[in-house]
Order: C-alpha cells, then sequence, then structure tokens
C-alpha cells in the first residue's frame, strides 16, 4: 500500500505491529485493514500573532479505526508532529483502549508548533481555530480529544468553548481531561503518573522488591512525569534523578520531590532548581536505578541505550519511548530487566478520560475515590491478563500487551464482516 504515513515513529508502530501480527499469525490479508488509519485530516490554522503577523500552522487529526466506538486520543502540541507521528501515537492509542477494554479506537491529533514560544493570547487563538477546524469531524460520538504533551487542562477547556458555541449549548462530552469546574473529571489531571506508579507498584511485588528504599530516575517532568513522581515518592521510593529540556539533575542521596514540584510550579521548568546535583541529560537513562520512568518523547531508548540501561524496571510513562532495535536488546535482557510496555503503563490517562466522557454522557459525577478505584481496578485487570500471557506464551511484555490490543480490534472487525 502506497501512503502517506512515513517516519521514523511510525516505522516503529508498524513494525511492532508486524512482529504482533506475526505471533498472533494475522492473515498477510488482513493486516493493512487493522494498521492503516480510517481517517487523517490534515488542517491549516491561520492565527494573528501579537505583533499583528499572521502565522500559518500545521494541524493534523487521525482517527485510526472506528470499529469498537468513538475514536479517543491526545493532541500534542509540539514542533516534531506531523502525520507520521501522529498516526503511529493514534495506532498505539487503538491497542491501549483495547487492552484496556475501553469502547473506543484509537486517535491522536496535533499542531507542529512550540507552546511555549506562543503568548497566552495566541495559544488561545490557535487552540480554538484548531478546534474550530475540526468541528466536521469530530464529536462525542465521533472522535472525542484529550491532552497530551504540550497541551493542557486550559487549552481542553478552549476546546470545549469552542465546539460548544458552535453547537449553541454545552457539550462538555466532546472532550477529556477539562477542568474539573467545566465538566472535567475528578482524578483526570493525575491520572495518568498515578497509574504508572500504581504500575510500578505492581511489577515491584511481582519482583518481590519493596517499594521503600527503591530508586527511581524520571526523563521528563511534565504531567505525567510530575504525578509519577509524586506518587512514587509517597510510595516510599527515593527519586534520584530528574529531567526536562532545560535541566538535568541526579543525586544518589535522592531528590526533593516536593521542592522539585513547587520549583515547576513557581519557574515552569527545572532550571536553576539545584547547582548541586546538575547532571549531564545524555547519561541519565543509562544510571544504576531500581527504576526508570522515560516520561517525555519518542525513541529516547535506541540500540545505544538499551544494552547500558542499569534499571530492573523499564516504566514506559511516555508513548513509543523504545525502538524496536532496543526491545531486541531488551530481549536478550529480559531476565535482567521488567518492562511495564508503554500501552499499559500510561493507560491510566485514557481510562479516567473514558470516566470523564461517561460521566459528562450521564451529567452524574463521581467522587475521587470512585474515579481512583475503578482506575486502579482496569489496571490492575489489565496487569494480570499481560501477565498471563507473557506467562503462557513466553513473549515479551510490549508482544504481550499489543498482542491482547490487536487481537481484540481484528475479531470485532471480523464479526463486523469484511465489506461495509
Ligand atoms: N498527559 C497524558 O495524560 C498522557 C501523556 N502520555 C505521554 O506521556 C509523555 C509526556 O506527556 P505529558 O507529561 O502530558 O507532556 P507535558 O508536555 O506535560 O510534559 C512533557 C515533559 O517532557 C519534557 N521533555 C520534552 N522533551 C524532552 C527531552 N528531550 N528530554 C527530557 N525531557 C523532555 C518536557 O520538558 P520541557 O517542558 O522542558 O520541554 C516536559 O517536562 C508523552 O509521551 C505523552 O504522549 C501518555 C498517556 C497520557
Ligand atoms: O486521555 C485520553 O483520551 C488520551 C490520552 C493519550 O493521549 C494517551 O494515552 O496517549
Amino acid at each position: 500500500m502506497s501512503n502517506i504515513y512515513t517516519g521514523p515513529v511510525f516505522e516503529m508502530a508498524r513494525n511492532q505491529f508486524v512482529s504482533v501480527a506475526n505471533y498472533l499469525e494475522i492473515p498477510e490479508g488482513h493486516r493493512d485493514r487493522l494498521l492503516y488509519p480510517k481517517r487523517a485530516i490534515t488542517i491549516s490554522c491561520p492565527i494573528h500573532l501579537d505583533n499583528g503577523e499572521t502565522a500559518v500552522f500545521q494541524g493534523y487529526r487521525v482517527q485510526h479505526h472506528l470499529t469498537l466506538g468513538p475514536t479517543k486520543g491526545g493532541t500534542r502540541f509540539a514542533p516534531s508532529v506531523d502525520i507520521g507521528e501522529v498516526s503511529a501515537l493514534a495506532i498505539w492509542m487503538s491497542w491501549k483502549c483495547a487492552l484496556a477494554g475501553l469502547p473506543y479506537g484509537g486517535a491522536k491529533g496535533g499542531v507542529t508548533v512550540d507552546p511555549y514560544k506562543l503568548s497566552r493570547r495566541e495559544l488561545e487563538g490557535l487552540s480554538r481555530r484548531y478546534m474550530q477546524e475540526m468541528i466536521p469531524f469530530v464529536g462525542p460520538h465521533i472522535d472525542v480529544m484529550a491532552p497530551d504533551m504540550g497541551t493542557n487542562e486550559q487549552v481542553m477547556a478552549w476546546f470545549m468553548d469552542t465546539y460548544s458555541m458552535y453547537q449553541g449549548r454545552t457539550v462538555n462530552e466532546i472532550v477529556t481531561g477539562k477542568p474539573v469546574s467545566s465538566g472535567g473529571t475528578e482524578g483526570r489531571r493525575e491520572a495518568t503518573g498515578l497509574g504508572v506508579a500504581h504500575l510500578i507498584a505492581r511489577a515491584l511485588e511481582r519482583l518481590n522488591m519493596p517499594a521503600a528504599g527503591s530508586t527511581a530516575i524520571i526523563q521528563g517532568f511534565g504531567n505525567v512525569g510530575s504525578f509519577a513522581a509524586i506518587e512514587l515518592a509517597r510510595q516510599g521510593v527515593s527519586i534520584i534523578g530528574v529531567s526536562d529540556h532545560t535541566a538535568c539533575y541526579f543525586d544518589r542521596k535522592g531528590l526533593d520531590v516536593d521542592k522539585l514540584v513547587a520549583h515547576m510550579a513557581a519557574h515552569g521548568s527545572l532550571a536553576g532548581f539545584s547547582t548541586e546535583a546538575l547532571f549531564d541529560a545524555n547519561e541519565l537513562l543509562v544510571q544504576p536505578c531500581d527504576i526508570l520512568v522515560p516520561a517525555a518523547i519518542e525513541r529516547v531508548i535506541d540500540e545505544k541505550v538499551a544494552p547500558r540501561l542499569q534499571c530492573r524496571i523499564l516504566a514506559e510513562a511516555a508513548n513509543g519511548p523504545t525502538t524496536p532495535e532496543a526491545d531486541a536488546v531488551l530481549l536478550s535482557r529480559r531476565k535482567e530487566i521488567f518492562v511495564i510496555p508503554d500501552i499499559l503503563c500510561n493507560s491510566g490517562g485514557v481510562i479516567v478520560s473514558y470516566f470523564e466522557w461517561v460521566q459528562d454522557l450521564q451529567q452524574l459525577f463521581w467522587g475521587r475515590n470512585e474515579v481512583i478505584t475503578r482506575l486502579r481496578g482496569l489496571l490492575d485487570d489489565a496487569f494480570e491478563r499481560v501477565m498471563a500471557r507473557v506467562d503462557k506464551d513466553d513473549v515479551p511484555h510490549r508482544v504481550a500487551a499489543m498482542a491482547i490490543g490487536v487481537d481484540k480490534v481484528a475479531k470485532a472487525k471480523a464479526m463486523r464482516g469484511l465489506f461495509p
């Protein structure tokens, strides 16, 4: 199939799919239908800059499959965004939602922009224009957006408001990850990081390692990385390394997570937190630790980094942090390194987004305890199913997790018939 889906991140998603399709013995003739997105939308978003000029930003939304329900997934504002990256992220959302048992296909969207270079007024203009251009293609039962890198609750509130103005009524079920004051759910802000820490606790249990006194290194200190750090520290794990784009810190005695979080709240980045603990960002991932949490971008663990990892647990909070070449290395190190694959590890976010959507549709809101208890229940269930498959078939954790997701979508497609 000749197509527009290219680039290293899409190649990763395709290679992973081929490995899983081989393991599941999916016939060649069924594979393109499972892999390639149903719809890929490209838009131009012109906005007025503060200096009076007009800038046009490229935006995308990819809806991978519609077999199990509406599509679901975040919106990324980052310079790296292109159709290949967004498509890969949409495909991963499909396997993630199916693994968690959510009634969704995968989607992802984004704008090629550095959001930190825009003023608040420009960011609002871009967010509103993006949603406005997407109105013909999204809806509470068609495609439901959420935050991802570079977007947040405020951007979701602007999306919701823009969509609602066009409908002439409040439609808060059009996006998730909104502020609680605008129809968001308790627990969504921290859900992904909390889920990462919960699954790390399950992995520690399985390895007979106590949480208290274990050490963790976290790359990325945004929504996911910071909440994972808070929850791990609460469990007694010592956070010995953290980084973002602006700084990297490492201290074997442990960093003060409360102070890191307060610094982020005051300054918006890690720069300036400490002079003593400054460290080389290129060496952070390969330092000895019990738990390594990449919580930033794709492809940071490649065939050069993988042989040098010195962690016992690799908890993939980011989407796609490990390349297929690195996976081959990790396969040979599978007794040393316990991988919690991304589609399992970071699924807490979309799980609580699902709870938010359900609450918005019903206009009946749950308390935080109910949200977190249900979240832990779905994560435990997915974790157990992945481990059962690993034990039964002796396959790598990623293959087991993806196989559960791919198999569910494949079976649903088969039952619905080949032709419309
Ligand atoms: N938000 C969510 O609910 C979910 C997010 N994810 C995934 O988690 C990851 C992080 O997302 P999220 O926390 O929301 O995004 P944020 O934008 O909130 O934070 C991203 C963090 O990563 C850092 N970062 C970016 N590039 C690098 C780099 N090269 N080295 C070190 N740090 C870097 C950023 O630093 P800086 O600010 O300095 O650029 C920032 O600290 C992404 O892969 C995303 O797809 C997965 C599931 C759900
Ligand atoms: O909350 C959601 O709907 C999607 C979150 C997301 O983008 C992801 O899991 O990668």
